[in-house]
């Protein structure tokens, strides 16, 4: 069995030079001698030149701001990576209380933070209206009056807006499929206009804004479009029996290329979106983008050193030190990364199954991999910014690796590595 010809995606401040692979200006190696592996790296102009790219877009020609980011934080929610987006002018998309806590501990401004999400429980709803958050995206009737509970509770005024099911099919893997009427998520496209008039009746809520959220690793513009469409319909309707939308949240999704995926480039994306808007004459409603995987995706890597080369009958194992405990998405998804050698070596290949040490079969990271590596040797696991470390988890035991944002010469620990101590530390037997 040969590797699949699979070619590099486009990683940008990640570059091969005479045979060394490097972030930005700092050879891989050296970050992996120094701070150990595996270990996630960043490339502060990756997720920088995808921001500017997003928000050079959302502003016309004339400079009249079309449309507003709002950084998906579940893809990658390290402090240092949400306080860049922060900077560079972002707000948040939030899914959790713990995602909440993150946005506040960086300072954003509470009136950039949308909090969606298909479960919220009393405790977050709160947390949420206290700290004064722009929006929250309903998923439920049922959630609406516990939001509208909560919000009399705290004698407060709970701005909201209803994440629309509008049925659509994504084309991107089913567990990552979030817009049609078999998914859990959102509120049912039939109910969408009975919902909103329950709301408008309820004593503390506050209708702002729509929204819509079809999936996820979308490589193909058309799907949005139709989501897109559905959803202007039912502003339109809305607007006839007067309940006035002020948001209009068209969610996240777009893919990246990991190899040969081919989604639009973010300009070409953004516009195609924001142009059918202004064309459909609602050019005037505030536009919310809530990209994840798009602006984080390519700017990490995980770096891996080669623990053992297992020559096998039917399969070569490249075993290594990281693991789906590092990166899930191999094993949950079947998802495919790039895995270079961080310094090419004139030696002879040959296909590994590069897997990990934990004690699952599912523990893969490639499949079927031309590699010319030998022991010790480190390796870089491609396109990994997005739903990598943060889908790490300490199953058998394993400590979460550091992470480091590079930025040009330097490096910046931005997340240490777990010790084992610390693992179960918060644990006790019973007593004898
Ligand atoms: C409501 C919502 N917004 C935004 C995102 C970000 O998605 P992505 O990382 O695919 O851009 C997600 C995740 O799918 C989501 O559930
Ligand atoms: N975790 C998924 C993306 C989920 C998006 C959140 N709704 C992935 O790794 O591709």
């Amino acid at each position: 069995m040969t590797s699949k010809a699979i070619p590099l995606p486009d990683l940008a401040g990640f570059t091969e030079r005479n045979g060394t692979w490097y972030a930005e200006e700092i050879p891989l190696s050296d970050l992996a001698k120094e701070f150990g592996t595996p270990l996630y790296v960043y490339s502060k102009k990756v997720l920088t030149e995808a921001y500017r790219a997003y928000d050079k877009a959302c502003v016309d020609s004339s400079g009249k701001r079309r449309a507003r980011v709002h950084y998906a934080m579940k893809a990658n929610s390290n402090l240092a990576v949400i306080d860049c987006f922060k900077k560079l002018g972002s707000g948040f998309d939030l899914v959790s209380g713990g995602e909440l806590a993150r946005a506040l501990a960086i300072g954003a401004d509470p009136k950039s933070l949308v909090f969606a999400g298909v479960g919220k429980s009393a405790h977050e709803i709160a947390q949420a209206l206290k700290a004064g958050v722009k929006c929250i995206n309903v998923e439920s009737i049922a959630e609406l009056h516990q939001i509208n509970r909560v919000a009399t509770n705290l004698n407060c005024r709970a701005p909201i807006s209803l994440r629309v099911n509008p049925d659509v099919d994504a084309q991107t893997h089913p567990y990552i499929s979030t817009g049609l009427k078999g998914n859990k998520f959102g509120i049912a496209y039939h109910e969408v206009l009975k919902t909103y008039r329950e709301a408008a009746l309820l004593s503390q809520i506050d209708v702002v804004g729509i929204d819509c959220h079809i999936g996820s690793q979308i490589t193909n513009t058309a799907p949005y479009l139709d989501a897109l469409d559905k959803v202007l319909e039912l502003v339109t309707q809305l607007k006839k029996e007067g309940i006035e939308i002020h948001h209009l949240d068209l969610g996240g999704g777009l893919g990246i290329s990991y190899g040969d995926d081919n989604p639009p480039d973010i300009t070409e994306f953004t516009n195609t979106l924001l142009n059918r808007v202004a064309e459909r004459g609602f050019g005037h409603l505030d536009i919310v983008l809530e990209p994840g995987r798009s602006l984080v995706g390519n700017a990490g890597v995980l770096l891996t050193q080669v623990e053992y080369l297992k020559p096998g009958a039917e399969k070569n194992f490249c075993i290594v030190d990281a693991a789906m405990t590092e990166l899930m998405r191999p094993a949950l998804y079947e998802a495919y990364h790039g895995i270079v050698p961080i310094q090419t070596k004139q030696i002879t290949s040959s296909t590994y199954d590069v897997v990990g040490p934990v004690c699952e079969s599912g523990d893969w990271l490639g499949r079927d991999r031309q590699l010319a590596v030998e022991e010790g040797d480190l390796l870089a696991i491609l396109s990994a910014g997005a739903y990598g470390f943060v889908m790490a988890s300490n199953y058998n035991t394993r400590p979460k690796p550091a992470e480091i944002m590079v930025d040009g010469k330097n490096a910046y620990v931005i997340r240490a590595r777990e010790n084992i101590a610390d693992l179960f530390s918060s644990e006790t037997t019973l007593p004898d």
